[in-house]
């Protein structure tokens, strides 16, 4: 039996245009896209009503937390999941640092076990860069490679040392694979929980830098063109970074980057009190690099949109400001928030954000996944972009309910998700 989704709006990618399309799914495949004109006999086969809904490729999110092994009780494998295809999301990349940090080949095994006994959607894991993510020693880039880690990160600290991860770069290339980068450096980091700006003024307190990225990533850029490893600057957010990379690019040196909706949606400006939701890093920082980060992504400089799902308990983030742990949840409002903000007004077209979110991101990371075509595997999600809803954190399906966006009234709301041809989520 195969599955009919009626009726549905697909954005083309070559027109670009909303085209009302039926989908038919088999064996896990795209089987036929037919033009809703056409009538088509669903005998023995299930349907799916979806007049008036999106129907899209299953969103790609390259960075993404899920806390398993070691931090379950923030989130796991399969709660993560759950989220992710809430969200929309078919396929999420994980970030190493768990506990035991996934720097070894037991640990990417561990994931890749839990991800296919209890995930959702399709988990790809990152392995770390140095063992235990402490910067002092590399980790066994080829093994972890061969066990299934698709590129290696210490998301969550910078790398500190030059030489570290110019050797990082140089195995990575050999293997093929890329250094996706944290970027930050301690030595202007001094315990700082905002940016510099108004907020901190304000408060009276200290602020951590734009320089402490944008150093790494000028850093890393020059040793990427020594090494010619693919290197992907993980959530920009600073005005500095964005120049760096633009330049990089024009040079023809091989970095990629990506962003998160609060980057693109929020300043220090908007942070309302001391309240650990707010706090993230990198952190928000000030409108003019706002600005910067969706002129960035409008001309190409950020090739994607990640959430950095982030996941902390409520204890930990009732620490407030100053003593609560970084990060933010993001699977299940990312869509919405951007369609709302930037779609619905205007500003960007519902194919530019979709690109953004589902075929840039497999083509800069090899992925075969990301589009709407007949033989591609069926990772679709259905949304409503009619209904206005809140964001409600109790609502969510990630165990983290750290989100500065409460309340926040938004269209485009996911209602089906789709993977491989099995429906993993529904409203
Ligand atoms: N982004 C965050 O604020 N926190 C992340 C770490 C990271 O992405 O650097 C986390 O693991 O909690
Ligand atoms: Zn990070
Ligand atoms: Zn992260």
């Amino acid at each position: 039996m195969g599955i009919w989704i009626l009726n549905g709006q697909v954005v083309e990618p070559a027109s670009k245009k909303m085209v009302q399309k039926h989908l038919f799914i088999e064996n896990g495949l795209i089987q036929q896209m037919t033009d809703a004109t056409e009538s088509v006999n669903t005998e023995g086969h299930e349907v799916i009503e979806a007049k008036g809904k999106l129907v899209s490729a299953g969103f790609i999110d390259m960075h993404v937390h899920l806390r398993e092994p070691g931090f379950e009780y923030k989130e796991t494998i399969e709660s993560g999941s759950r989220s992710a295809a809430k969200g929309g999301f078919t396929t999420i990349a994980c970030m190493p640092n768990t506990r035991p940090v996934t720097g070894d080949v037991e640990t990417v095994k561990y994931v890749l076990d839990k991800a296919e006994q209890e995930a959702i959607v399709k988990v790809l894991p990152y392995a770390s860069i140095t063992v235990n993510e402490l910067g002092r020693e590399l980790t066994d880039f080829q093994a972890l490679a061969e066990a299934g880690a698709i590129g290696f990160t210490d998301d969550g600290v910078g790398v500190q040392n030059a030489q570290m991860m110019k050797d990082a770069m140089a195995r990575a290339k050999q293997l093929n694979k890329p250094v996706i980068a944290h970027c930050e450096d301690d030595s202007l980091v001094t315990g700082a929980a905002v940016t510099e700006g108004a907020f901190a003024r304000k408060h009276g307190l200290k602020g951590i830098p734009n320089e402490s990225e944008a150093i790494h990533v000028g850093r890393d850029i020059l040793l990427a063109e020594a090494t010619g490893v693919h290197y992907h600057v993980c959530h920009v957010s600073t005005e500095q970074s964005v120049r760096l990379i633009r330049q990089a690019k024009q040079l023809g040196i091989h970095v990629t980057a990506e962003v998160c909706p609060h980057h693109l949606l929020l300043s220090d400006e908007d942070i309302p009190a001391l309240d650990g939701n707010w706090k993230m890093n990198p952190p928000l920082r000030t409108p003019r690099d706002v600005e910067a980060m969706i002129e960035a992504l409008e001309d190409g400089t950020i090739d994607m949109i990640v959430t950095d799902h982030a996941p902390h308990s409520e204890e930990e983030k009732a620490k407030g400001m100053a003593l609560s742990p970084f990060g933010i949840v993001g699977l299940e409002t990312a869509f919405p928030l951007l369609y709302s903000k930037f779609v619905t007004t205007g500003k960007w077209t519902l194919a530019f954000l979709l690109e953004k979110m589902t075929a840039i991101p497999a083509q800069v990371f090899g992925l075969q996944t990301g589009v709407l075509e007949v033989g591609k595997a069926a990772d679709i999600t259905l949304i409503d972009l009619e209904t206005t809803k809140a964001v409600d954190p109790s609502t969510f399906l990630t165990k983290g309910r750290n989100t500065p966006f409460t309340g926040w009234e938004l269209k485009g709301w996911p209602t089906l998700t789709m993977v491989d041809g099995n429906i993993v989520w529904a409203e």
